[in-house]
């Protein structure tokens, strides 16, 4: 499923009304009659249910809902919350088609007191009244009766959006509807993957409204999301049956430090578990012995070490100690000593995964990334704190632009880039972008993100395209997390127990789109 902002869905949408030529009035009718649809999946027969309806297209959308429900048999009454004379073009001609049908809709403007009453009295709400069209603060009445919305005890649907919510990055919200469950049409509005927003849309369903996937590459819309397992059967890891240990790659792990041997170790054995050839780690030699008998499938490269530290003399060292395919630099490194990790990036023309403390090492340098001639890539790991430090912005402002910063940072320094979150977000050096859908709060702990450096460096040996296989290693890493919190509560997850279970998740992913018939959706 695409993501995309209010602007660039306007763009999709005029596309598809003036290039293609499917009508506006098509297009409302399909949003609203596959919206009632899925909402009659919810409803139980005896229902009372309000639809709430603005003014302008959401609301056209409510009008076609409304019908629909009423034709089906439910107690659904129309509420319109703007004036008559404020309705115009395809959601006037659908009010008029509601009417033409038998059915009187009630206007806020001349019958506010009964309005009101229904919306406090409903079973279940649909909010129609405002979608990607709204700006600002919401204005009275929309305000007060978004607060009678939220303030009743029936189930909310939102249509689209859920009225209030902005739909461009970074935009304020004072006060808007908060919904149980948001009927998302035709693509994902980007503020549904920012945390300040998220709340807002309780469960997302995506609803189809026949918008042909042209609109969307004539908007430029070039960021996606899987919302189902069987997108990630084509792009499993794949073993070939002749291979050898030597096809699958080299990688080599660089970190740990005599307080965090374990993180270094979390990241090698993430790695062997997703399927590199050889792993090796390459540790400051003081904690060799405390690293080693923590994985037996490892090989080791102990380097000099300084306070329990890599020895800063020990980084010009390290591009021609390595024999690797691939590297990643910064698992439990230590902050004590000055880590130089550039020798690294300078001269291993390897693919290269930047995370933790190196990416702090790295943010006090980051202009010499651009002048670094490399033909394999560098991808780069950070949570939000991290990407504060690389972007000198605060983990607020790094939060409210999570897409638009990400495009602009893997962009100007030519990385991809990872930046971590509920839905972290994958940025290609082209600005492409892919949110990934799986995971929970069971990963908010340390070790995690060690064990995710472990399989993108694995997967990258793997893939042909880094892109994708930095796009697995997020998707598995975050789907066993979910296979784990089904067996056990999540609290209780730990970033090892990734390691162990990914096999599995695999067999079963395979398994279960197996089962389905192998209906592959190839548009992803
Ligand atoms: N285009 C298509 O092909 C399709 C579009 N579709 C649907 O259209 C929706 C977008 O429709 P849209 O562009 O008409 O905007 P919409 O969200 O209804 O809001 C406009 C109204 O909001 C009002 N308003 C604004 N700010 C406000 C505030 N702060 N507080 C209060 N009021 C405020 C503004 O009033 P005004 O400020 O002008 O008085 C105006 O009346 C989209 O989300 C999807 O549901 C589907 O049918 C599929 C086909
Ligand atoms: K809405």
């Amino acid at each position: 499923m695409y993501i995309v902002s209010g602007e660039e869905m306007r763009q999709v949408d005029r596309f598809a009304i003036e290039q293609i030529g499917l009508g506006g009035f098509t297009l409302m009718e399909n949003a609203g009659s596959s919206c009632s649809r899925a909402i009659e999946r919810q409803l139980k027969k005896n229902n009372r249910i309000a639809v709430v309806s603005g003014g302008g297209n959401n609301g056209g959308d409510g009008f076609v809902i409304a019908r629909y429900l009423a034709e089906a048999g439910f107690d659904a009454t129309l509420e319109v919350i703007a004036p008559r004379m404020k309705i115009h073009g395809e959601a006037y001609e659908h009010l008029l088609v509601y009417e033409r049908a038998g059915r009187a809709a009630r206007f806020y403007e001349t019958d506010s007191e009964a309005v009101e009453q229904a919306i406090a009295g409903a079973d279940v709400i649909i909010d129609a009244m405002l979608g990607t069209g709204v700006t600002g603060e919401l204005k009275p009445p929309y305000k007060e009766i978004a607060a009678l919305i939220n303030r009743s005890r029936a189930l909310v649907f939102a249509v689209d959006l859920p009225s209030g919510v902005p739909s461009a990055e970074a935009a304020d919200i004072q006060a808007g509807v908060r919904a149980d469950r948001t009927y998302m049409l035709a693509a994902r509005k980007m503020n549904a993957s920012l945390p300040g927003y998220r709340s807002f849309y309780g469960t997302i369903v995506p609803v189809d409204i026949g918008i042909p996937e042209l609109a969307y590459v004539s908007a430029k819309a070039d960021r996606r999301i899987w919302l189902d397992e069987q997108k990630a059967l084509r792009h499993l890891p794949h073993r070939d049956p002749d291979a050898h240990k030597g096809q699958s790659g080299r990688a080599a792990i660089i970190g740990g430090s005599m307080n965090m041997s374990g993180a270094v170790m979390m990241a090698a054995e993430a790695c062997v578990r997703a399927g590199a050839g050889r792993t090796t780690a390459v540790i400051p030699d003081d904690t060799l012995s405390a690293a080693a008998p923590q994985l037996k499938e490892a090989m080791y490269l102990p380097l000099p070490s300084e306070s329990g530290e890599f020895a800063r003399s020990a980084w010009g060292k390290v591009p021609e100690a390595v024999h690797a395919d691939g590297v990643a630099v910064g698992p439990g490194l230590g902050r004590n000593v000055t880590n130089d990790i550039f020798p690294l990036i300078n001269q291993l023309d390897i693919p290269i995964v930047i995370d933790a403390d190196a990416l702090l090492d790295l943010a006090s340098d980051l202009e010499q990334l651009k002048i670094i001639s490399r033909t394999s890539p560098v991808i780069l790991t950070p949570h939000p704190g991290e990407m504060a430090v690389l972007t000198g912005l605060s983990i607020e402002e790094v939060q409210a632009g999570r897409f638009s910063l990400s495009a602009k940072f893997a962009k100007t320094y030519g990385v991809y880039l990872v930046l971590k979150g509920r839905e972290t977000i994958i940025t290609g050096p082209d600005g492409r972008q892919w949110v990934n859908s799986t995971g929970n709060a069971g990963l908010a702990k340390g070790g995690t993100g060690d064990v995710l450096t472990g399989m993108i460096l694995a997967f990258l040996l793997q893939y042909e395209d880094p892109a994708e296989a930095v796009f697995m290693a997020v998707y598995l890493h975050g789907l066993t997390a979910d296979y784990l919190a089904e067996r056990a509560d999540q609290i209780s997850i730990n970033a090892s127990d990734i390691s162990h279970e990914l096999g599995t998740v695999i067999c079963q992913l395979k398994q279960k789109c197996n089962e389905a018939g192998r209906t592959i959706d190839i548009r992803d």
